[in-house]
């Protein structure tokens, strides 16, 4: 008996643990999806002046982009992605991408040119992901004018310091083994590596079709400022994180 209830004991006291545990990556992730701007701690980053680009970059919640932006960003994501979702069993509806790229919780940076043209954008969202905070990155799209000049290196470095800002643990995204330029600009660029949680079958490799990808990101040496920490770990467009992939 006696053995029995310390057993009961420590089971009631590790599930306090992982509810407390819970409660403070919750608490993390709505900290981080109240922010006005997730940029305002990154002024340095709001332009980016290389290689004969001169653009600058904002960031917003879904629900405050106006129409003409979404439209834009879907119908690239479209042209971009439709045959590479079509040639494996994940299939491509117009339907359910529209309504991915646009639920609430969704972030936005968006890339523009001197005429306010949008010409890149990063979908990311705060979240759990298997008991983890996360940024997820859902969608990163370039038009091809734009590639290859380190702006999708600049916009994943904006992520990655954003989730050292806000305290999140990694940041992630779902990647087709098939789409050789993302992988390519992920692993050998990025140095992302295979997440844990992607499905793995080491018998039948070629029966899933993406990867998902994470970095972890390094957290703060004090963790005691939440989200709205400003700290100057971030000058002319470099941070100084040792997290960051900068
Ligand atoms: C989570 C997802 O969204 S998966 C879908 C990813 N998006 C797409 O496939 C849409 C179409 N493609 C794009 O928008 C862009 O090509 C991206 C986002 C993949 C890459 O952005 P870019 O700005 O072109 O990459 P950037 O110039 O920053 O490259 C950084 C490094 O990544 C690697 N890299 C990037 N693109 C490539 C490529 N096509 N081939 C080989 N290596 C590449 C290189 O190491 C590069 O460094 P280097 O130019 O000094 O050699």
């Amino acid at each position: 008996m006696g053995r029995k209830s310390a057993k009961g004991k420590e089971r009631r006291q590790k599930r306090r643990e992982e509810n407390a545990k819970m409660a403070a990556s919750q608490g993390k992730v709505d900290a981080a999806n109240k922010l006005d701007d997730p940029m305002a701690m990154l002024e340095p980053f709001k332009k980016f002046e290389r290689n004969g680009l001169s653009l600058t970059i904002e960031c917003k919640r879904v629900t405050d982009l106006d129409l003409d932006t979404i439209e834009w960003a879907f119908d690239m994501t479209k042209k971009n992605m439709q045959a590479l979702y079509e040639s494996c069993d994940f299939g491509w509806k117009d339907r359910d991408k529209r309504e991915e790229m646009t639920e609430d919780k969704a972030w936005y940076l968006i890339v523009r040119d001197l005429e306010k043209k949008p010409v890149a954008f990063i979908h990311f969202r705060f979240d759990i992901e298997i008991d983890v905070e996360v940024v997820y990155c859902y969608e990163i799209q370039l038009i091809e004018g734009v590639r290859r000049k380190g702006l999708g290196k600049f916009l994943m470095q904006i992520l990655e310091l954003m989730a050292y800002k806000t305290e999140m643990k990694k940041v992630m995204m779902t990647t087709f083994k098939h789409n050789t330029d993302s992988v390519d600009f992920f692993r050998k660029g990025l140095k992302y590596e295979v997440d844990e949680i992607s499905p793995d079958d080491p018998v039948f490799d070629e029966g899933y079709c993406y990867w998902i990808l994470s970095k972890t990101i390094q957290p703060k040496k004090s963790s005691s400022h939440g989200a709205s920490a400003t700290e100057g770990n971030v000058t002319n467009g470099h941070c100084h994180s040792e997290g960051c992939c900068c």
